[in-house]
Formats: structure tokens, C-alpha cells, sequence
């Protein structure tokens, strides 16, 4: 038996506001930040590790939500949590006084993807397996029995799951060899943050061209004039066969949202990406009927499996963003993927932050072998940026995501970051005050 024995936890803080990496209409000056969590147990060397991404002052929210998810996890075995996964994340999400500040939203439910996110490195590590292998390597059984239904059943019912899963089953190997030779396709958004200067957009375009990209994101929603005058310098950089898609970060009302992408259609964007409130489903479900052909995506913000729902039964969506921590987990996330394949809707996972590119790795790769089954339409977000801090860097090559092969979920980070970059009394921070 194996039981956990103790869970910590860090806010992590790194200063990308000065370099304005990360920036948007919404979030002008974000310093990338992760409330990172340790789970060690009394089995000699096995640790597990989970975080949740934030873009600064709110971490320290995150962090006291996940010390008081503690009494809900410390004590239990390894095993008796693996035995119904489930279980274990109903029960987790169900604790009736700190479900009352959420419920499965909000601070609560990010401090829940750092912990449940934690549990997969844990669970993953103790067989030696990267996550998404340990998923590959499950039976149809075995994996719904690790997700739990509760208000999609409307949607998706576990059996229908079941069916979905074993449909993809025979073929699964065949899809695991092309992902280990090939990897799996991706985009980059780091030519196009908002307080990015022209010139620095055409020249991360052109290295990107250079590198093998073939799908560039821009932020959108500052000026419109600006935002043209950049799309036309990222349009003259990758040519019209490569693709572009466009990020407003939920700044548009959704008349405004409409007549702004009718400007912007003329670079023949690929998606609108939040283009209003991530809570409105109508909203988005409007934006779409009236853009056409531009498509519509959203997710990063999205906090929850029946938020998903909705949008999906709306047909508000072409393209369903998840983001690792935003919803409760990987749990939650399998849910919304298998509920995204049954509505025919492409999962393109929202990443760069810091560690969500090492995460969603495991998803995309999960959602090809597992799930989907396809690669139509579907692109894993890049940003370059805080690789370094990881024990097990994502590997990019030729615009593709390359597997990782180490046992967990990618997201250890490296001890001399995690003292550097630890809020307020890091060396980063100290140096800066
Ligand atoms: C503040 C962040 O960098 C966001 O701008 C970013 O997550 C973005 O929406 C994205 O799609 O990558
Ligand atoms: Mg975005």
C-alpha cells in the first residue's frame, strides 16, 4: 500500500509582465504563475506532482484553496483512489462546504485540477508510464470507471462512452506508432501577443515559417485598426496557404464581436477564439450563425464539463478549447472530450501559460489514439516560453509535439525554479523590489 502522506504547496510566480510574453486584449501584463502542488507518500522516491496555472496576484487564492482540499487527500492510499478514480473525484468535488464556493468553478475548482492533476503524476509514476500511456494502455472499462457522468447523462451516458471507446480500441495501436514517429500537429502563438512590437511580429513570423509552422495564433481586440495592420504584417509573412487564427480574450460584446471579425475577415482567419463572455453560450452560438464561415472557438475559459455541454447542444463552438486546469482535472477533461467526439467537434486544448503545454500533450495524444480518432481540423497550442523550469520539457519538432517518454505527467519542475521563482521571497522577486 502506498499512502499519501503529506500534500504541500508553492505559489510559483514568473515576472512575464516585463517582457509583455502573454499579453492580450483582456490581460494586458499577466506574470505567468502556478500554484504548484507535491504529493509525497511513504513509498521510498514517489512524489506526485500537479499545478494549476494563474496570471498573478490570484495564485495566492489557489494556493489557500488547495490547503483546504488537504484533509480530502492526505491519509488516503494510492490504490483505494486508483480502484474508483470515479469515485474519488465525485467525492473530492463534493465536500459540501468548500463545494458551496464553487460549485466545479472558480478558485476551488483550479486548487482541484492541481491536486487531481497530481494524482494522474502520482498514479502514472508508481507504474512507469508518461500519463498519456497509462490513459492508451487502460480498457474501455477502466477508463470510464475514472470519470463520473453527474449532469451530462443528457449528453453522453457512460454506456455510450463505453461504445465510443471500444469503437476506436482495435486500431489503437496503429495510432500510437504514428504519434511516436510523427507527433502530433501544433500551433504557435508566440509571434502574436499583443504588446508585441511590428517588427518583432514579422520577425517570430518568418522564424516560425522557417521552423515548420503552419498555424500562427494573433491577438486581437485592442485597436482595430492596429489589430489589421497586424494581421496584414502576419498574412505577408506566412502567405495565404498557411493558417490564422485570432484571440480577442472575451473583450467584445457580441454585435461588436460580429462586425469586428467582418473587418478582419478580409486575412481569412481560421477561428475567433473568445470573442465575447466565456459564459455566454447563446452568445457564441449567435457570433457563429452570423460570422459563416469564420469558425468559432472558446474553452480556456470554460470552467466546467456542463458549460461544455451546453455549448456543444448549442452548436456554439467549431472548435473546443479544454485547458488542463481549468476544468477539475484530467477526469473532467476525458468527459468533455468524449461529449466533444459524440457532437463531432474538434478538440484543439488551450496551452503555453506555464506547464499547460507539458499537460495537454497527454490529452491531444489520448484524444487521437483513444477517443477521436482523427486529426481533421485539430491543432495543440505552443508558446515557447518557461520550458526550462520542467524536469521533462515538451519536445517540439517540425510543428509537431514529439510524446514524452518519462513516467508522469510532464510537470515536474526543477528545484533551483522553484526557490527562484517562489512569490514574494524568490530571488526573481526580491531582486525586483
Ligand atoms: C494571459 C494568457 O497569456 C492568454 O493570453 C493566453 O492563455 C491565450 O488566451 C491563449 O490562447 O494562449
Ligand atoms: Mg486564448
Amino acid at each position: 500500500m502506498t499512502t499519501i502522506t503529506t500534500l504541500s504547496v508553492r505559489d510559483i510566480r514568473f515576472p512575464t509582465s516585463r517582457s509583455l510574453d502573454g499579453s492580450d486584449a483582456m490581460n494586458a501584463s499577466p506574470d505567468y504563475s502556478a500554484t504548484y502542488v507535491t504529493l509525497e507518500t511513504d513509498a521510498p522516491g514517489l512524489t506526485g506532482h500537479g499545478l494549476t496555472f494563474t496570471i498573478g496576484r490570484g495564485n495566492e487564492i489557489c494556493v489557500t484553496a488547495v490547503n483546504a482540499l488537504k484533509p480530502l487527500i492526505v491519509g488516503k492510499t494510492l490504490e483505494a483512489i486508483v480502484a474508483d478514480m470515479g469515485a474519488f473525484w465525485r467525492a473530492f468535488t463534493s465536500d459540501s462546504q468548500l463545494r458551496w464556493i464553487g460549485p466545479d468553478k472558480g478558485a476551488i475548482h483550479l486548487a482541484t485540477a492541481a491536486v487531481i492533476n497530481a494524482v494522474w503524476d502520482l498514479w502514472a509514476k508508481s507504474v512507469g508510464k508518461p500519463v498519456w500511456k497509462l490513459l492508451v494502455d487502460m480498457s474501455p472499462e477502466e477508463l470510464v470507471r475514472c470519470l463520473d457522468f453527474r449532469y451530462v447523462t443528457d449528453a453522453i451516458t457512460p454506456y455510450e462512452a463505453l461504445a465510443m471507446l471500444h469503437r476506436h480500441a482495435k486500431t489503437k495501436s496503429l495510432r500510437e506508432k504514428e504519434m511516436l514517429d510523427h507527433g502530433y500537429p501544433a500551433y504557435t502563438t508566440s509571434a502574436g501577443w499583443l504588446g508585441y512590437d511590428d517588427d518583432k511580429i514579422r520577425r517570430l513570423a518568418r522564424e516560425g515559417v522557417a521552423q515548420g509552422w503552419t498555424h500562427f495564433k494573433q491577438k486581437v481586440g485592442g485597436n482595430l485598426e492596429e489589430d489589421v495592420r497586424r494581421a496584414r504584417i502576419l498574412r505577408e509573412e506566412i502567405g495565404e496557404n498557411l493558417k490564422l487564427m485570432m484571440d480577442a480574450n472575451q473583450v467584445w460584446d457580441v454585435d461588436e464581436a460580429v462586425a469586428n471579425m467582418r473587418r478582419l475577415a478580409e486575412f481569412d482567419p481560421w477561428w475567433i477564439e473568445e470573442p465575447t463572455s466565456p459564459d455566454d453560450v447563446l452568445g457564441h452560438a449567435a457570433i457563429r450563425r452570423r460570422l459563416g464561415s469564420i469558425g468559432v472557438a472558446t474553452g480556456e475559459h470554460c470552467h466546467n464539463r456542463v458549460m461544455f455541454k451546453q455549448l456543444l447542444q448549442a452548436n456554439a463552438i467549431d472548435f473546443c478549447q479544454i485547458d488542463s486546469c481549468r476544468l477539475g482535472g484530467l477526469n473532467e477533461v476525458i468527459v468533455v472530450l468524449l461529449m466533444a467526439a459524440k457532437f463531432g467537434v474538434p478538440v484543439c486544448p488551450h496551452a503555453g501559460g506555464v506547464g499547460l503545454c507539458e499537460y495537454v500533450q497527454h490529452i491531444s495524444l489520448f484524444d487521437y489514439i483513444c477517443v477521436s480518432a482523427s486529426l481533421e481540423n485539430r491543432v495543440l497550442e505552443y508558446v515557447d516560453h518557461l520550458h526550462e523550469h520542467f524536469i521533462d520539457p515538451v519536445v517540439i519538432r517540425n510543428g509537431h509535439y514529439m510524446p514524452p517518454q518519462r513516467a508522469g505527467y510532464s510537470i515536474e519542475m526543477l528545484g533551483a525554479s522553484l526557490d527562484t521563482y517562489h512569490f514574494p521571497d524568490g530571488e526573481a522577486w526580491r531582486r525586483s523590489s
